[in-house]
């Protein structure tokens, strides 16, 4: 299976995701690309999975995901396309029920997309310049994280 991983990071712990998603896919044999979105500008092409994730930010979800539905909208059609936000950055059931409505308006504009998975992962507060701060909060959960790969690989693969 042909996998392409691109990701919307600003501060980079979305691009740690995306590349701890691609590292467990390679572990499961499957052909991995791991792109910024900014940069995924070529045609689409014999793709079996397309898994796109972008940080959330004042509400919105990363506009370099939203350029890269837009730009590949045709070749996407026929794709299947999982996606993942961040992310929330304290444990509480608002937090991430805010969070993944953000994404889910975000998605909204997307009727079109054959998802076959959407997910939130929790957040990790972008590096501080001013020493002495508090430590950084990272709801990343690595296991997580994994599982949710595997899982939407077997849905494909079941497809
Ligand atoms: C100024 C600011 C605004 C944020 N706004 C949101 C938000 O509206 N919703 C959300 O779920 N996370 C929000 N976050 C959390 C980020 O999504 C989180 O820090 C994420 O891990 C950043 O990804 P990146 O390191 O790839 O840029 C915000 C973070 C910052 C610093």
């Amino acid at each position: 299976m042909n996998v392409l991983v691109v990701f919307a990071s600003k501060h980079g712990s979305t691009q740690q995701v995306a590349n701890a998603i691609a590292t467990a896919l390679r572990r499961d044999d499957v052909t991995v690309q791991l792109r910024p979105a900014a940069h995924a500008r070529e045609p689409l092409r014999d793709w079996d999975l397309i898994i796109l994730g972008g940080a959330l930010y004042s509400g919105r979800w990363h506009r370099d995901a939203h350029r890269f539905l837009r730009r590949h909208r045709r070749e996407l059609e026929n794709v299947p396309v999982a996606v993942f936000g961040m992310g929330p950055r304290t444990d509480d059931e608002d937090a991430w029920r805010r969070s993944r409505a953000q994404l889910d308006r975000a998605l909204a504009k997307r009727a079109w997309l054959s998802q076959v998975a959407v997910t939130v992962f929790g957040g990790v507060d972008p590096p501080r310049r001013a020493r002495g701060d508090r430590v950084r909060r990272d709801l990343r959960d690595w296991d997580v994280i994994e599982r949710w790969a595997a899982s939407v690989l077997s849905t494909v693969a079941r497809r």
